[in-house]
C-alpha cells in the first residue's frame, strides 16, 4: 500500500506535486492544523505529517498517531512539535534549516525601516485623508548601531544587510567566533554592551531556557533611550509587558514584532501603541521561501517513506537498519556527553576532540561524532540536527578532531572522551555504556566519577573541603529539591572535587545561586538531558 501523507498547514502546492510524483498519497487540508480535535481524529490514518507552524504536534496528537513515521516541518523552528514525545514513539522529525533564512532576515530589515519611518501609521493616516506631514518625523538608519542578539543563519544575513546599509553592527552571540565576526564585519560584544549601545536591537536566537526573556524588564531597562526593538525570531524572547511600559514612558521609541508569546496573537500588551508595528508571524512568508521549504520537506519525507533515507532529522542520525542496534546506545552516550559539554561551556568553541577507545572505535564513528556535536550545539542553536551539526560546527570555525584507538583503560570495553576547547578554557567528559545499555559518565575534567545520566541533574565543581556536601544537600533539602542519586569525585585529598546529582525536579535559579555562594564552590550548572 502506498504511504499516506497529511499536509495540515498552508504549504505550497509544490509539496503536493512532489509527493504524488514519488508515489505517495496526499491529503492536503491547509486549515486542519488549527483544529486539534479533527487532527487527532484522523492522524492515525497517516504515515507522514507535513506542517508549518499552525499545527501543534503534541503528545496527545502523537498518542493517536498510530501509523506515523515522520513529521516534516517546512521551516526552521520545531517548537510546535513535542520532540521527546515524537522520539519516544520513534517518529522522525525533520525540518528545512536554511530555506527561509533570507526571507526572514529581509522581514527584520523591513520592520526596522517601518519603525524608523513609522510607515504603517503614516500610511493609515494618509489614506484616512489626514496629510499629517509634521506628525511623522523619522530617524535615519545610516551610522546607527544595529545590535543583533543571535548571529546564526538569519542573524548573519541581517548583519550583512546592516553593514550594506552603512550601519555599525554589533552582535551578542556566545557561539560567534571572533573570526566569523570579522568576516561578517560585525563587532562581537557582551549583552550589556549591546544593550547600552544599540539604536536598533533585533533578535535572532531560538527560544531556549537560556534565551527565554533575554530582553527581560531588567535588561530592557539597560537599553539606550530611544532604542527600537525588533523580534522576528520567537515570542517569549522579550518581556512584552515590560516593553509596553517602556514604550509608554517613551524610553523605547518603537517595537516591531512578528512573533508573540501567545500565537495566534488576538490580543497582546503591545497592541494599540502608536509606535508598535506588528505582523502575524510572516517572517517566512514569501513565495520563494515557501516554495523552497515545501519542496525540500516533501523530498525529504518521500525519501524516508519510500527508501528509508533520513536527512535533516532533528531527533535521529542517518544510519542503516543493520547498524542501528549496535550504534544506538553509543549514539545516546555521545549525545549526552555533548549535551553536558554544551550546557557547561559559556564561550565560543574553538575545538572539539572526540576519542573513541576500544570496541566503540570499530563502529561508524561519524554518526557518533555527529551526535556528540549535535549534543554540544543543541543548547545554543535552533534545532540543530545530527546531519547538519558537523557542517554547522565547521561553518563556525570549530575544529573537530576524531581519534580512534585500542582500549587504554582495561576497566572499560568502550570509552568515549569528549574534549571541548573554548577561547577561555578546556572541558573534558568521558563516558561508557554498561551492559544495561545505558550511558554512564565516568570522568569529568579527568576527575573520576560514576553517574548515570538522568533527565534533571545539577553539576558542581568545588574545592575538596570538609562540610561542603552537608551544606549543599541541606540547601537542596530546604528548597524541597529531592536528591535521587549523588555521585562524587575528586582528583586528590584537598584538591578539586566534583558532584553530579540527579534531582527529582527543576532546581530554581535562587537555589543554584545559593549553592554558588557556598565556600569553595567554583561552578554550578543545572543540567537537563
Ligand atoms: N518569524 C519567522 O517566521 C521565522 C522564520 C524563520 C526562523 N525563525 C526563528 O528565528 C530563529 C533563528 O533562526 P536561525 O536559522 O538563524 O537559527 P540558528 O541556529 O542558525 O541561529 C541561532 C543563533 O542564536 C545563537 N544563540 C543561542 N543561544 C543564544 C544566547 N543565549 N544568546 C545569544 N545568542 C544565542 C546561536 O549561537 C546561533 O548563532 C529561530 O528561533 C527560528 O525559529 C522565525
Ligand atoms: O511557517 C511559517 O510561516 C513560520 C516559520 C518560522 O517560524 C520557522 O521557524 O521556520
Amino acid at each position: 500500500m502506498a504511504p499516506r501523507v497529511l499536509i495540515s498547514d498552508a504549504l505550497s502546492e509544490a509539496a503536493v506535486a512532489i509527493f504524488k510524483e514519488r508515489g505517495i498519497e496526499v491529503d492536503f487540508q491547509p486549515d486542519l492544523g488549527k483544529d486539534k480535535d479533527k487532527l487527532a481524529e484522523i492522524i492515525g490514518q497517516f504515515d507522514g505529517l507535513a506542517i508549518r507552524s499552525a499545527t501543534k504536534v503534541t503528545d496527545k496528537i502523537l498518542e493517536k498517531a498510530t501509523n506515523l513515521k515522520v513529521v516534516g516541518r517546512a521551516g526552521i523552528g520545531v517548537d510546535n512539535v513535542d520532540i521527546p514525545a515524537a522520539t519516544a514513539k520513534g517518529v522522525i522529525v525533520m525540518n528545512t534549516p536554511f530555506g527561509n533564512s533570507i526571507t526572514t532576515a529581509e522581514h527584520a530589515i523591513a520592520l526596522m525601516f517601518a519603525l524608523a519611518r513609522q510607515i504603517p501609521s503614516a500610511d493609515a493616516s494618509t489614506q484616512a485623508g489626514k496629510w499629517e506631514k509634521n506628525k511623522f518625523m523619522g530617524v535615519e538608519i545610516t551610522a546607527k548601531v544595529l545590535g543583533i542578539i543571535g548571529c546564526g543563519n538569519i542573524g548573519s544575513i541581517v548583519a550583512e544587510r546592516g553593514v550594506g546599509l552603512k550601519m555599525r553592527v554589533i552582535a551578542f552571540d556566545p557561539f560567534l567566533t571572533p573570526e566569523r565576526a570579522l568576516d561578517l564585519g560585525v563587532e562581537k560584544v557582551e549583552l550589556d554592551d549591546l544593550l547600552a549601545r544599540a539604536d536598533f536591537i533585533t533578535l535572532h536566537t531560538p527560544l531556549t531556557p537560556q534565551t527565554k526573556n533575554i530582553l527581560s524588564a531588567e535588561n530592557l531597562a539597560k537599553t539606550k533611550k530611544g532604542v527600537r526593538v525588533i523580534n522576528c525570531a520567537r515570542g517569549g524572547l522579550v518581556d512584552e509587558e515590560a516593553l509596553r511600559k517602556l514604550l509608554d514612558s517613551g524610553h523605547v521609541a518603537g517595537a516591531a514584532f512578528d512573533v508573540f508569546i501567545t500565537e495566534p496573537a488576538k490580543e497582546n500588551p503591545l497592541f494599540g501603541h502608536p509606535n508598535v508595528v506588528c505582523t502575524p508571524h510572516l517572517g517566512a512568508s514569501t513565495s520563494e521561501a515557501q516554495e523552497n521549504v515545501a519542496l525540500q520537506v516533501a523530498e525529504q519525507m518521500s525519501d524516508y517513506l519510500t527508501r528509508g533515507a533520513i536527512s535533516n532529522a532533528v531527533n535521529f542520525p542517518s544510519i542503516t537498519a543493520e547498524e542501528a542496534p549496535k550504534l544506538k546506545p553509543f549514539i545516546a552516550l555521545a549525545e549526552k556527553l555533548g549535551s553536558f559539554a554544551g550546557q557547561v561551556i559559556d564561550s565560543a568553541i574553538k575545538k572539539v576532540t572526540i576519542t573513541y577507545e576500544g570496541e566503540v572505535g570499530q563502529l561508524k564513528i561519524k554518526a557518533l561524532t555527529a551526535s556528540a556535536i549535535a549534543g554540544i550545539l543543541r543548547p545554543l542553536l535552533a534545532d540543530v540536527n545530527v546531519v547538519s551539526a558537523p557542517a554547522v560546527a565547521k561553518e563556525r570555525g570549530i575544529v573537530i578532531d576524531e581519534v580512534s584507538r585500542a582500549a587504554a583503560d582495561a576497566d572499560y570495553e568502550s570509552l568515549i572522551t569528549l574534549t571541548v576547547e573554548t577561547d577561555k578554557s578546556s572541558h573534558s567528559i568521558a563516558g561508557t555504556v554498561f551492559h544495561d545499555g545505558k550511558p554512564r559518565i565516568i570522568a569529568i575534567n579527568d576527575i573520576k566519577i560514576d553517574a548515570a545520566v538522568a533527565p534533571v541533574m545539577i553539576y558542581v565543581s568545588n574545592e575538596d573541603k570538609p562540610g561542603f556536601i552537608g551544606r549543599f544537600a541541606s540547601l537542596l533539602g530546604n528548597a524541597s529539591v529531592n536528591i535521587a542519586t549523588f555521585a562524587l569525585g575528586r582528583d586528590r585529598e584537598g584538591g578539586s572535587a566534583i558532584a553530579l546529582v540527579e534531582v527529582d525536579g527543576a532546581v530554581p535559579e535562587s537555589v543554584q545561586n545559593e549553592v554558588k555562594a557556598l565556600p569553595g564552590v567554583k561552578k554550578v550548572k543545572a543540567l537537563a538531558f
